[in-house]
């Protein structure tokens, strides 16, 4: 059994980063940069008025109350480049080419009109007031962003601004989802389109509805994972192994559920060594997860997640979620963590490391009812995980806790 450090440090020391592509700009938000990418053009490509009002020359403005002949108009979109003889102003609109010769703008508010005079009553103006100059934003040829970028819709904006449409990314990784169990059955509406049966459904005695696959899928488009392949096998060695095959031959990655502990009908373990996947670790010390299991097949990363659901998800956030985005080109690939004093008191053994379904807020994070691995309940609340090392095994309201933030924070 090995430390959640030292898995963390074999799942950086194991996992490459996939190959890049290039991708239309509409649809690369949440993907890495792959190159630097320079400006084509300068922003803003002429000098830009940044208010509606008068470009003037600065230095005609001896004193408040000047009073200039307005000899034409620039407006947002005008194509016919203009030029300011000393002595007069130019009307003009906020995003429109400063005539050449102009030296600022006078924000309309300051200025009184009366027919084809404009009285500037500010003085002084400045020199390069309301004017933005060509490049003040980004000059050509400098990097616009560069490579190992996250792409955010800020991104998204500021690229289509630089007519660059279409950006070279890491790919994302495809992950195959197996589940195991003879106790499972999809919930009623599943196969049925998504038409609910109501009431308790069609369980019988000893049945339960499946919930990891929905769980596991719904976590991995929310990361923009959409090459996504389930498979569901019954607690039986040849059909776990064809089914783990399968998924390892399709995809950069493969999840499991169940079936990695030591019960007489856990085949998971047995068929991945049957198709010859190199362990990395088996057991954290950890809980929940404690049976958590890591190996590769050639180019693809395999993760038995223990069946307990929340131990399943832990799993996921702790390791599968950063295993996917350093695939993807993603430096920062763990939760996010704040110190944060934690509001009840929690003790446990101390013989693994523990994560805790918590509620956070900026200021204070509190444990939920319902911490065993088989309940979602509280998973179904929880905002972060409070991480609690065994040397840390008895907390009082107020100690500071590590509280790593699931994606689904704010
Ligand atoms: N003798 C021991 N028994 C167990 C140990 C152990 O060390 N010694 N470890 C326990 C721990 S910790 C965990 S976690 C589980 C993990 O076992 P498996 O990965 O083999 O999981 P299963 O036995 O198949 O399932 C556990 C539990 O989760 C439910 N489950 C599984 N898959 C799903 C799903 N897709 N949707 C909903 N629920 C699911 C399953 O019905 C079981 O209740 O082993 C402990 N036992
Ligand atoms: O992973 Mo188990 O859930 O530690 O109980």
């Amino acid at each position: 059994m090995i430390s959640v450090q030292e898995a963390k440090s074999h799942i950086l020391a194991t996992i490459p980063v996939l190959y890049a592509e290039f991708m239309p700009l509409g649809e690369a938000v949440g993907h890495v940069l792959a190159d630097d990418l320079l400006a084509p053009l300068a922003l803003p490509p002429f000098r830009q008025s940044s208010m509606d009002g008068y470009a003037v020359h600065h230095a005609d403005i001896t004193q408040a109350n000047t009073a200039l002949p307005v000899v034409a108009e620039s407006r947002a979109g005008t194509e016919v480049p203009l030029v300011l003889e000393r002595g007069t102003a130019v009307h003009i609109l906020t995003g429109a080419p400063v005539p050449d010769g102009a030296t600022a703008v006078v924000m309309r508010e300051k200025v009184r009109r009366a027919g084809d005079m404009a009285t500037i009553e500010l003085y002084p103006v400045i020199e390069n007031e309301n004017v933005r100059s060509v490049g003040q934003q980004i000059k050509k040829g400098d990097v616009a962003l560069p490579k190992g970028t996250y792409l955010t819709p800020g991104s998204v904006g500021f690229l289509a601004g630089l007519n660059i449409t279409t950006v070279k990314v890491y790919r994302k990784p495809s992950v195959g989802i197996l589940v195991t169990g003879d106790e499972l059955v999809q919930p009623d509406g599943a196969s049925s389109g998504g038409v609910p049966s109501g009431g308790e459904g069609t369980l019988r005695f000893g049945q339960i509805y499946e919930s990891s696959s929905a769980m596991l899928a719904a976590v991995l488009r929310a990361e923009g994972i959409t090459d996504i392949m389930i498979r569901y096998v019954a607690d039986d060695a040849p059909a776990t192994v064809a089914a783990l095959r399968e998924l390892a031959e399709e995809n950069d990655v493969v999840l499991s559920t169940g079936g990695v502990s030591v019960g007489d009908y856990d085949y998971v373990g047995t068929s991945l060594e049957e198709i010859g996947v190199e362990t990395v670790f088996y057991k954290v010390r950890q809980r929940p997860g404690k049976p958590l299991f890591f190996g590769r097949n050639d180019d693809t990363f395999i993760f038995a997640l223990p069946g307990n659901p929340a131990a399943t998800l832990v799993c996921y956030y702790q390791y599968v979620l950063p295993a996917l985005r350093l695939m993807s080109g993603r430096k920062d690939c763990f939760l996010p963590k704040l110190k944060l004093p934690i509001t009840h008191a929690f003790s446990f053994k101390g013989e693994r490391d523990e994560f805790l379904k918590a509620t956070a807020t900026t200021t204070t994070v509190t444990p939920l009812e319902g911490q065993e691995s088989f309940v979602l309940r509280s998973f179904a609340m929880a905002n972060a995980l409070i991480y609690l090392p065994s040397t840390q095994n008895s907390v009082q309201p107020g100690d500071l806790v590590e509280a790593h933030l699931l994606p689904f924070f704010c």
